[in-house]
């Protein structure tokens, strides 16, 4: 029976697909052998020896200490792509709040509660509306910093709106390039992206290069009057420079799925609660690729979506067993462990071994499950992290 821990609020979906007659999953579990989550922060926990996979039910995996984990062999996925349609249209809604007095103008009209005469109140309304007028969306210009799974749906929306569209990304991948639309402008760097949009959103993970990526410095550049959109995470942007920002009517407003203590109570910030990859479809996509990924690892020891370990996948040679172990990425260790499999003679029928950074993964089907001996042998190999038999 695996044992499958689970944090916060997962989709009913994505836990249906745990076959409860080989899985345990529960939220208080001894022993698990895997988590599933999402945003709760691993950070402070001490994490149980059982432990052998984590799967992040979203995109961004900074509530995972990864580099601990990937030392102790602990393979970390999460969900690229399942939430970003959520996100964008959530993005898309504060672009749109961002460019009109909706907000502000409904906020008004629910204040009239003392007032009785419809005449009277259709009279007011259309005396004050200009309070609330806008400007259209429409041939303004986007700066997306993170064009991945997130921003490049952002470009196509607003490319349909008849916006202009710049991006920045240094990082950007292969894959994610051919997915761009191509009137996507290029930007040379953050600061002429910067000086150039009305509109900016960003959509990089948090990492240490993206700390405070909008920050005093940045923000010199901003185009007067532009709208910073913030759907990626608190730490992406220095909250005290944007105030300051604001306050020097530089910035026009700060719209953000990350409250914080400093940007309330104002008129020019809309902050929500972190609801980015809050909707049903969202939720349930996330859950649902997660607790496949998990299981595939657990019972097969495949893995796609790793955040830390190389992409591995094996189909089952047929009767037998299969052995599955990560080492340190150093030269010798697969060779060594073959030797201790060829000298107990145990039949290799098929093998893979990738590797990603530090960390090497290997899957070796054998003819016959190797005994507890051999197992330990390959334990005691040194550089090897975690030994698997399933
Ligand atoms: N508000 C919410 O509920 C949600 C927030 N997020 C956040 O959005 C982030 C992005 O999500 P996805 O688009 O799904 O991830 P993704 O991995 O598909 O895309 C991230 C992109 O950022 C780029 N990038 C990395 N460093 C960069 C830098 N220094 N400058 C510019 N670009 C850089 C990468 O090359 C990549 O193309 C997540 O890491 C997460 O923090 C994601 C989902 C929901
Ligand atoms: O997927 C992400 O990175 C998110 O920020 C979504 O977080 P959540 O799963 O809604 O707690």
């Amino acid at each position: 029976m695996y044992k499958i821990k689970t944090y916060n609020k997962i989709s009913v979906k994505g836990l249906d697909r745990f076959d409860r007659s080989k899985y345990e999953v529960a939220s208080d579990i001894n022993s698990p052998d895997g988590y599933i989550l999402r945003s709760h922060k691993l950070h402070d926990e001490a994490l149980p020896e059982s432990v052998k996979a984590v799967a992040r039910a979203g995109a961004g995996t900074n509530n995972v200490p990864v580099a601990e984990y990937s030392k102790k062999g602990v393979v970390v996925f999460n969900a690229p792509g399942a939430n970003a349609n959520a996100v964008k249209e959530l993005v898309l809604s504060g672009m749109l709040l961002g460019s009109r007095g909706i907000i502000p103008g409904m906020n008004w009209a629910q204040s009239l509660t003392d007032m009785t005469d419809a005449a009277e109140m259709s009279a007011l309304m259309e005396k004050q509306k200009s309070n609330f007028a806008g400007s259209e969306l429409t041939g303004k210009t986007l700066g997306i910093v993170g064009l991945g799974a997130i921003g490049s749906l952002i470009a196509d929306t607003a490319l349909a709106l008849g916006m202009k569209v710049i991006g920045y990304d240094p990082a950007l991948s292969v894959e994610a390039a051919w997915r761009l639309p191509s009137q996507v402008a290029r930007a040379e760097n953050l600061q002429s992206l910067l000086a150039r949009c009305d509109y900016v959103t960003l959509h990089v993970p948090a990492i240490e290069a993206t700390h405070h990526l909008i920050n005093e410095e940045s923000l010199k550049s901003v185009k007067e009057g532009a709208v910073l959109l913030n759907f990626a995470r608190e730490a992406i942007v220095d909250a005290a420079a944007v105030v300051q920002s604001l306050d020097a009517k530089k910035l026009r407003m700060y719209i953000c799925d990350f409250p914080e203590p400093i940007l309330l109570g104002r008129d020019d910030v809309y902050a929500m609660p972190h609801i980015g990859a809050s909707t049903a479809e969202a939720e349930e996509n996330c859950a649902i690729m997660g607790a496949d990924q998990l299981m595939d690892y657990l019972e097969n020891g495949n893995i796609r979506n790793s955040v830390n370990f190389p992409a591995v996948q094996m189909e089952r040679s047929g009767p037998g067993a299969r052995i599955t172990f990560c080492n340190d990425n150093v030269s010798g260790v697969l060779g060594h462990v073959l030797s201790v499999l060829a000298d107990n003679s145990v039949n290799v029928v098929d093998m893979v071994n990738k590797s990603r950074g530090d960390i090497a993964y290997n899957i070796i089907d054998v003819e016959q499950a190797p005994a507890d001996d051999v197992v330990a042998a390959i334990k005691a190999v040194e550089h090897v992290i975690t030994v698997r038999v399933i």
